[in-house]
Parts: C-alpha cells; sequence; structure tokens
C-alpha cells in the first residue's frame, strides 16, 4: 500500500490558509486534518481537540521534551505544534493528511519528511492581504500591523516550498491544490504501481534488459 501524502499549506498570516484548508476538507472528506497544538488562548466557539489542542506553556514544554511534536514554531508570543503520532499513524494507514501551518514549522517539516508536499498560500496582492487581516476581526490594529511585518518576512521563504497558490478565489485555491495532489499521488504511482512490479518480474525471467 502507498504511504498518504503529507500536505503542508502555509504561507503569511491572513492569506486565507484557515478558510482554504476548511473549504478543502468539505471537498475531500477523505482528507484527514492535524489538529495542532498551542498555548495561544482559545477564540469564540473553537473547541478543544477540534481546531487546536489547547495547553498550558508547562505542557507544551513537556510535549517537546517527550519529542511528541513533529515540528513546532514560536509565532507572535505563542507556541504551535504538529502532533508527531497522528501524522505518522495516518500516512502508515495510506491516508492523505493536511496540515495548516505557519512557515518555519513547514520548513522544518521539510527537514524531517523531505517526501511532503510543502504549498504557500499567496495574497493577490498585499494591501488584499491587509484588508483580509482587518476584515477577520480576530485581532487589534497593533497586532495587524506586526502581523503584517511577519508576513513580509515570511514570503522570503517561498524558495524552499514546491509549489506557489495564489489565494484570490477560495474555489479556485482549492481546485489547485487538489490538482497538486493528483499530480503528487501520480508521481508516486511510477515507483508502486503493481503493473510496474509485474513488468520487472516479467523482465528478469525473459532477461529483457531495462531500457
Ligand atoms: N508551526 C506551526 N504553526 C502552526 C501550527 N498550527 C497553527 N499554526 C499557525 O500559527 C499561526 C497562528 O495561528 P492562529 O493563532 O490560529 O491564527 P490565524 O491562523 O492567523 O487565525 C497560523 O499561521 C497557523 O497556520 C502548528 O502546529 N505548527
Ligand atoms: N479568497 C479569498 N477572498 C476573500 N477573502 C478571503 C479569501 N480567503 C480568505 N479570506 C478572508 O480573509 C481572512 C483571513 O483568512 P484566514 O483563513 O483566517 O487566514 P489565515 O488562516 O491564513 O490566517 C478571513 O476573513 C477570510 O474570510
Amino acid at each position: 500500500m502507498n504511504r498518504g501524502l503529507l500536505i503542508v499549506l502555509s504561507g503569511p498570516s491572513g492569506v486565507g490558509k484557515g478558510t482554504v484548508c476548511a473549504a478543502l476538507r468539505r471537498k475531500l472528506p477523505e482528507l484527514t486534518y492535524s489538529v495542532s497544538a498551542t498555548t495561544r488562548s482559545p477564540r469564540a466557539g473553537e473547541i478543544d481537540g477540534v481546531n487546536y489542542f489547547f495547553k498550558t506553556r508547562e505542557q507544551f514544554k513537556d510535549m517537546i521534551e517527550r519529542d511528541a511534536l513533529l515540528e513546532h514554531a514560536e509565532y507572535v508570543g505563542n507556541y504551535y505544534g504538529t502532533p508527531r503520532d497522528f501524522v505518522e499513524k495516518t500516512l502508515s494507514e495510506g491516508k492523505d493528511i493536511i496540515l495548516e501551518i505557519e512557515v518555519q514549522g513547514a520548513v522544518k517539516v521539510r527537514e524531517k519528511f523531505p517526501e511532503g508536499v510543502l504549498v504557500f498560500l499567496l495574497p493577490p496582492s498585499l494591501q488584499q492581504l491587509k484588508d483580509r487581516l482587518t476584515g477577520r476581526g480576530t485581532e487589534t490594529q497593533a497586532t495587524i500591523d506586526h502581523r503584517l511585518s511577519v508576513a513580509v518576512e515570511e514570503m522570503n521563504l517561498l524558495e524552499h516550498y514546491d509549489y506557489a497558490v495564489v489565494n484570490d478565489e477560495i474555489d479556485a485555491a482549492c481546485r489547485r491544490i487538489e490538482s497538486i495532489m493528483i499530480a503528487e499521488h501520480c508521481k508516486r504511482e511510477r515507483f508502486l504501481h503493481e503493473l510496474f512490479v509485474e513488468l520487472e518480474g516479467l523482465r528478469e525471467k525473459q532477461n529483457i534488459p531495462e531500457r
């Protein structure tokens, strides 16, 4: 059985990672979502174990020490991390899993999981990024300014990614990510498709040299 795909959806704050990821999950119910751990306080309506596993700093430190996180990063004063076991289990069951994480964490995943598929979500323009952060209404003006300056730095990490997807329209961005997933599955079929195993067997039997 093929291992599942590890898809990392990343990009600057406010670009639409949460929105696009939610739309993609509605479209692809079989796509597993990795719930992160965080030390940030829950926002109104957020549920522990669904949106995040909300942890104290002590609990989070303990997870780092136990090597229970695949990656973790500090972001605007809070810690965020991906629980390792759930990701490993999902991939070994042949299921695809999506991580929606910030850019430093995505680059760390690259080191630990070179076969991971890194997708960078881009805003159509910086002005639209600012408008989205403001429009969401979850941040104060000071946080928005801070997040915007962080976003400009974050864009520099684009070169580490496999794909760039512009989030102009939510549906269009989803379609692009779906296409990436289809292409990445086809790439892996090259190595594992049963037909090729059969062909290899036949070649050996008939002593046909490889082309
Ligand atoms: N490295 C890392 N980043 C994460 C993880 N979970 C969430 N994030 C990112 O942390 C940042 C802040 O998340 P959050 O406070 O929920 O704000 P929002 O995504 O901007 O609404 C976002 O860029 C998330 O994608 C994780 O497990 N690891
Ligand atoms: N393609 C899009 N067009 C217009 N608005 C969008 C689009 N994608 C996301 N948004 C809006 O932008 C804001 C930030 O999106 P969000 O998903 O919270 O970003 P992130 O998770 O990257 O921080 C939200 O108010 C969301 O509704």
